[in-house]
């Protein structure tokens, strides 16, 4: 098996595991997390693919976010990957929290040294479902969501590659990283001062061009959260520029004194992991209840 057992501790009569693996994207040793439902002992289950945010790893959100519990209900498997490469050693890597370590944009780098490793686009679409549905009971039906970095990351994982996922959601997303204050910075580094390929890694510049299946979009922001204060994530100009495009729907909620943290995601996690389990079992090869 292509992939090693790191933990494993039973929660809601299903299976919490963490794996690490060799990544070919990537070029180094990965971890990744998966709550596997009930139903997945007996059968294979679809997959919702969960991004992180800036400065995590795997374990944020399968510590915080409460989400255990849906996913049991609904019987579908939880993927977490890590939000970037680990271990690579480049200068300057560990510099500060908005760039490197720890905050990999889910984009594919061109610019060095960064391109050697920072493949998280790929690594996210490509790779790691392929050895998710090779390795473990799951179907190849996949949905996908996340927060701030994570949250920008799930809408350019969508947007990017159309019929791929069967929903989309986010909380608190970096909605136009190419223009916003602490992501451009980031962008800049990884893909060189070139508005173009910026703009491919900006869900707000590409959601008017996307052509795929129709996609009903929920994003949740906070209304006491610093980020969003600071407009570094501008959820309402995504909102502006997908109204252009018959093929996308946006539902924007705004929460009255949430901030940007692990108590705003996991007030409002059931409502997105229903909203995909709703999509994903679709075809009944989900189906729970
Ligand atoms: N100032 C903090 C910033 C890190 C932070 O807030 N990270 C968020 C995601 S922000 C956008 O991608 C997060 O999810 N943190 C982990 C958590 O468990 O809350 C710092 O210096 O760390």
């Amino acid at each position: 098996m292509a992939l090693k057992e790191e933990s494993c501790s039973k929660c809601f009569d299903g299976r919490q595991l963490v794996y690490s693996h060799d990544s070919e994207t990537l070029k180094c040793n990965m971890r990744f997390a998966v709550y596997l439902p009930p139903a997945a002992e007996s059968r294979k289950v679809p997959v919702l693919y969960y991004l992180s945010g800036l400065t995590c790893t795997e374990q944020n959100v399968i510590t915080k976010a409460g989400a255990q519990r849906i996913c049991a209900k609904h019987n579908i498997a939880l993927v977490c990957p890590d939000t970037s490469p680990r271990g690579v050693n480049l200068e300057g890597e560990d510099d500060t929290w908005q760039f490197g370590t720890g905050a990999g944009y889910y984009l594919n780098a061109t610019q060095e040294p960064w391109s050697k490793h920072y493949h998280m686009f790929d690594y996210v679409t490509k790779e790691l479902p392929a050895l998710v549905e090779k390795e473990l009971p799951v179907t190849a039906t996949k949905s996908i969501f996340g927060h701030s970095m994570g949250g920008h990351g799930a809408l350019i994982c969508a947007l990017k590659c159309p019929g791929q996922y069967a929903s989309v959601t986010a909380f608190a997303p970096i909605c136009n990283p190419s223009v916003t204050p602490v992501a451009s910075k980031a962008l800049k580094g990884y893909l060189g001062d070139d508005k173009a390929a910026m703009e491919a890694y900006d869900a707000t510049c590409l959601v008017g061009s996307y052509n795929g299946p129709m996609m009903d979009i929920l994003i949740d922001q906070g209304t006491n959260d610093g980020f969003y204060k600071d407009k570094d994530l501008e959820p309402e100009a995504f909102v502006r520029a997908a109204a252009a495009n018959p093929n996308i729907s946006v539902v924007l909620r705004k929460h009255e004194g949430y901030d940007h943290g692990y108590y705003f995601i996991s007030s409002f996690m059931e409502d997105h992991v229903d909203i995909h389990a709703a999509a994903l079992n679709e075809d009944g090869s989900g189906a729970a209840n």
